[in-house]
């Protein structure tokens, strides 16, 4: 057991910070070493696996990064883009394995994150389930045999809870289907439509995003033509899906060295 890659989880009082906690436990493969919150929260200092209302799992939530990331082989995050780009920073200087499951980071963001990639291994991805990852590379082969008379559009809908739009999902899907087509999705997405918007534009890739009740994920790509409409979709109907791609991604990235990688990577499907 002790000889098993140590983990640590960030935002570990979370949903998805939760479900890594559950993943964990079970797993056979690997062990929660470290929790971190951040500084104030009343998990700090407790078990997590007690906070949870289950069993003591022998870990307590710090707010001590540098402290759980010296003794870790892998940290997993799931947070807060502020949160995420500092502990990117310190998981560059320990030279770990940073698997980030955060969205909505905005481009300043993103280039810390890359800055860290030369130092520690960063595996990111807006969505770490093996279905939706299957469909980004579908998106973008249905995109490229389909020229622009067919419209793109991404609908999303998740829980009442989420604070980003469109998801990280639509956007990995939307860059998919916009790199099929050979556009760029900054030039190409429509991300709001309200009132007066004229017609559609011939090659744009429209973004809606729903919100309600406690929906996990869901994602459609439409393919709307004249007299015909494809539509590929992905539903998650349990957040174990993200957390088991994590823990995989996090053990693949042990030796790997530095640098910046995806699930695609992780999956093996960029032959796809
Ligand atoms: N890539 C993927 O497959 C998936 C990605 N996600 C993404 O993961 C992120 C988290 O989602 P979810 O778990 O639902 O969100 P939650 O709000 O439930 O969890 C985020 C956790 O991070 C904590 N946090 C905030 N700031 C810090 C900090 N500075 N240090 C440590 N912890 C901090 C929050 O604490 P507090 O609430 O007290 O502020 C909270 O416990 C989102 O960006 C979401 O989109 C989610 C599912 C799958
Ligand atoms: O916030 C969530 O819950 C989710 N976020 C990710 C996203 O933004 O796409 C992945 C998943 O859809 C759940």
């Amino acid at each position: 057991m002790a000889d098993l890659p140590g983990i640590v989880v960030t935002g570990v009082s979370g949903r998805m910070g939760r479900m890594l906690v559950e993943t964990l436990r079970d797993s056979a493969q690997a062990r929660l070493i470290g929790a971190l919150e951040r500084p104030g929260h009343d998990w700090i200092g407790r078990d997590p696996g007690e906070a949870m209302g289950g069993a003591a799992l022998g870990v307590t939530v710090t707010d001590d990064a540098l402290e759980a990331f010296a003794r870790a082989h892998a940290v997993i995050d799931f947070t807060t883009p502020e949160a995420t780009v500092g502990y990117a920073d310190i998981a560059a200087q320990a030279r770990l394995v940073h698997v980030i499951g955060t969205t909505g980071m905005d481009e300043a963001q993103l280039a810390r994150i890359k800055a860290a990639a030369r130092h520690a291994t960063v595996i990111r991805a807006g969505n770490m389930s093996l279905g939706v990852n299957l469909l980004v590379q579908l998106t973008r082969r249905v995109a490229a045999a389909l020229d622009a008379d067919f419209d793109i559009e991404i609908v999303e809908a998740h829980h009442r809870h989420k604070v980003d739009a469109p998801s990280g999902t639509a956007l990995m899907l939307g860059a998919a289907a916009a790199e099929g087509r050979g556009a760029i999705l900054s030039e190409v997405a429509d991300r709001a439509r309200d009132g007066m918007t004229g017609a559609r534009e011939r090659g744009a890739i429209g973004f809606h995003a729903l919100r309600g009740g406690d929906i996990v994920g869901e994602h459609d790509v439409i393919f709307a033509g004249e007299g015909e409409r494809i539509v590929l979709r992905h539903v998650a109907t349990d957040r174990a899906i993200f957390a088991r791609g994590a823990l995989k991604a996090a053990l693949w990235g042990q030796g790997q060295g530095p640098g910046a990688f995806d699930m695609v990577d992780v999956l093996g499907l960029s032959g796809l």
